[in-house]
């Protein structure tokens, strides 16, 4: 059977299977399998569209797709633009995980906490656990906080979703009558907490579970491999299996080079549409050049295939060697003979906490100079909120906390001892200082430029960081958000009185909206955020230096493979893997 979708950018054909077409007439929980690109997204969507056209929904009546990462829910919106009419789609709801489980712990959440409920974004999280480097005295203290304070960590929402559910009978019909069928998007990643929360949402509605074991990739958040069967044991679903159906890179050896690479069996075997490239180690970036001229060729490729519609991803295995090759991209550069390799314009999906907490240090100096009340105190616990804040759900490193915990000491008692930390404080003085003295005209952008040139004069490394990760809001597009907030609060006070809190508010309002970003042209990412998505070409560099490698400990060999795999299969045409020469990927 073939199903016949036209949207304004064309026409899309989806043959389905025999096992596709059951699938579409089950009912009760089902558990679809299959490797990547099999099409379970697109079924899951076609699977809502039947049952939403049936009539069996009510107004108010919706299905939930759930998934973990907002950028995947924006593949699956536009998934599922082109097989729903517009008439259909206010029965379907996309979200995430989070952003499901907060909307219930606002509403509900008095059951558990008298105290009013406040959202502790990642970076202010991060900086307030930064003290517990011990995973179960991290999660007393989350616990604390939630009890004691109101304070809802990210962390707890699913567990606190669950235990409510379970308590209450009242919420849990409510639920189940607003949701009577969830699907549930990349199981095989779940975590204890999360299956805690499915398992409630299961009791009364129907669940459609969507995994590939294969591609489980976040066992270090609680992913489990034996999740797939607890999901069976409990809900009994009837299981459907797509196998290795390919239809993301048909025609092509791309997820024959994924499943061999579980096997082993891709070594010395040659394949059309994956190639390896093998870079000499040599000094500075200069081996950065080779990938650049890759993705060059890639990008006038794709471009004579279809010029408007595009994608590229640059796949990294960590957030720095990310920022590292952004930079790069971003360069235009000259070889000695003469040629120009111009730059190449690129979107980085970078973690967002280093740049978000630089932006409050900024939003506080312009708040607090605009009313010449700029202090050293608030400027260092505002500094100290980015050391210890600035790596997200990683604690900050141990030389780090101690200079953090040194320098909040010194907001207290005015006293500081070493030589560095001394030259801190002098330049945090100097800053505060002439933050005071400028006159702020309203105009926003070059107001924020004078406070982030101050912090650019400063010597001390983890000042200079701040500026460091300001630069990151440009490629985060944050630019029009902190305008838009930073303007307003300049229109009703004609200072930026309350600039920071709302700078705050902004960016934790960003944190859940489901962005309906496309991915094309030429995105730089690491692969954890590539999962899910899907591109016309996937070059995936290696690095160089410790820690930067896909396998630098042969221990996590096996989630290395499963991490490569996802990486290459996220190709529609092509994948390219650079390694270095001589001690290259193990895996290869
Ligand atoms: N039956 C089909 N016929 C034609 N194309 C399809 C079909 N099903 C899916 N596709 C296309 O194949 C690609 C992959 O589909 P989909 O995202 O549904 O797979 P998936 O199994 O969810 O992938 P993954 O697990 O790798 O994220 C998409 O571009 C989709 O439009």
């Amino acid at each position: 059977m073939t199903l016949r979708f036209q949207d304004l950018k064309g026409v899309y054909m989806f043959d389905l299977s025999e096992e596709k077409q059951k699938l579409l007439d089950a009912t009760g929980n089902l558990l679809v399998l299959g490797g990547p690109g099999s099409g379970k997204t697109t079924i899951a969507l076609l699977k809502a569209k039947k049952i939403i056209e049936s009539g069996v929904l009510q107004s108010g009546q919706c299905i939930l797709f759930l998934s973990f990462a907002r950028s995947t829910i924006s593949r699956v919106e536009q998934h599922a633009n082109i097989v729903f009419m517009k008439s259909l789609t206010n029965h379907l709801e996309i979200n995430t995980y989070h952003s499901f489980a907060w909307t219930i712990l606002k509403s509900h959440g008095y059951l558990l906490c008298k105290k009013q409920l406040r959202l502790l974004p990642p970076h202010e999280a991060a900086a307030l656990l930064a003290n517990y480097d011990n995973k179960s005295a991290k999660e007393v203290e989350i616990n604390r906080l939630f009890e004691q304070e109101g304070l809802t960590h990210f962390d707890l929402f699913a567990c606190m979703c669950a235990k409510l559910l379970s308590r209450s009978n009242a919420l849990s019909t409510i639920l189940s009558e607003t949701y009577p069928v969830i699907i549930l998007d990349e199981f095989q990643d779940t975590n204890a907490d999360e299956w805690a929360l499915i398992t409630q949402l299961g009791r009364k509605s129907n669940l459609i579970v969507l995994a590939d074991a294969e591609q489980r990739i976040y066992d270090f958040r609680g992913a489990d491999p034996a999740r797939i069967t607890q999901y069976i044991t409990t809900f009994h679903p009837i299981s459907f299996n797509f196998g290795n159906e390919n239809n993301r890179s048909n025609g092509t050896d791309i997820v024959q080079f994924g499943n061999d690479l579980l096997t082993g069996n891709n070594k010395n075997k040659k394949y059309n549409n994956v190639e390896c490239r093998y870079y000499p180690i040599r000094e500075k970036n200069n081996q950065l050049i080779l990938l650049k001229f890759a993705i060059i060729e890639a990008c006038k490729r794709l471009r004579s295939e279809t010029p408007k519609e595009w994608s590229i991803a640059v796949l990294l295995p960590s957030n720095s060697l990310m920022l590292t090759v952004s930079d790069f991209l971003e360069k235009t550069h000259k070889l000695k003979n003469g040629t120009i390799i111009p730059r190449i314009q690129h979107e980085v999906a970078i973690e967002t906490a280093g740049p978000s907490i630089a932006a409050l240090v900024i939003a506080r100096l312009m708040e607090y100079g605009s009313i010449k009340q700029c202090n050293i105190n608030q400027f260092l616990i505002d500094l100290c909120e980015h050391i210890r804040g600035r790596r997200g759900d990683k604690p900050p490193s141990q030389k780090d906390l101690i200079l953090s915990t040194a320098l909040l000491e010194y907001t207290k008692t005015g006293k500081i001892t070493g030589k560095n930390r001394k030259v801190i404080i002098d330049e945090s003085k100097r800053i505060t200082e002439r933050c005071n003295s400028l006159d702020f005209t309203g105009e926003v952008a070059s107001d924020w430029i004078k406070v982030r040139d101050i912090i650019s004069d400063a010597t001390t490394d983890c000042i200079k960081q701040v500026r460091i990760d300001a630069t990151y809001l440009r490629l985060l597009h944050k630019s029009s958000i902190l305008n838009s907030s930073l303007s307003e609060t300049w229109r009703r006070f004609d200072n930026y009185k309350g600039a920071t809190e709302a700078v705050r508010n902004a960016l934790t309002q960003e944190h859940f909206a489901t962005s309906a970003k496309t991915w094309t042209g030429v995105n730089v990412m690491t692969i954890h955020k590539a999962k899910g998505k899907e591109f016309d070409e996937v070059i995936i560099y290696e690095g160089n230096f410790p820690g930067q490698r896909f396998i630098y400990d042969v221990e996590k060999i096996d989630q290395a493979r499963l991490n490569l795999r996802v990486a290459i299969t996220r190709a529609k045409k092509k994948a390219t893997i650079f390694t270095p020469e001589g001690n290259s990927c193990c895996l290869l």
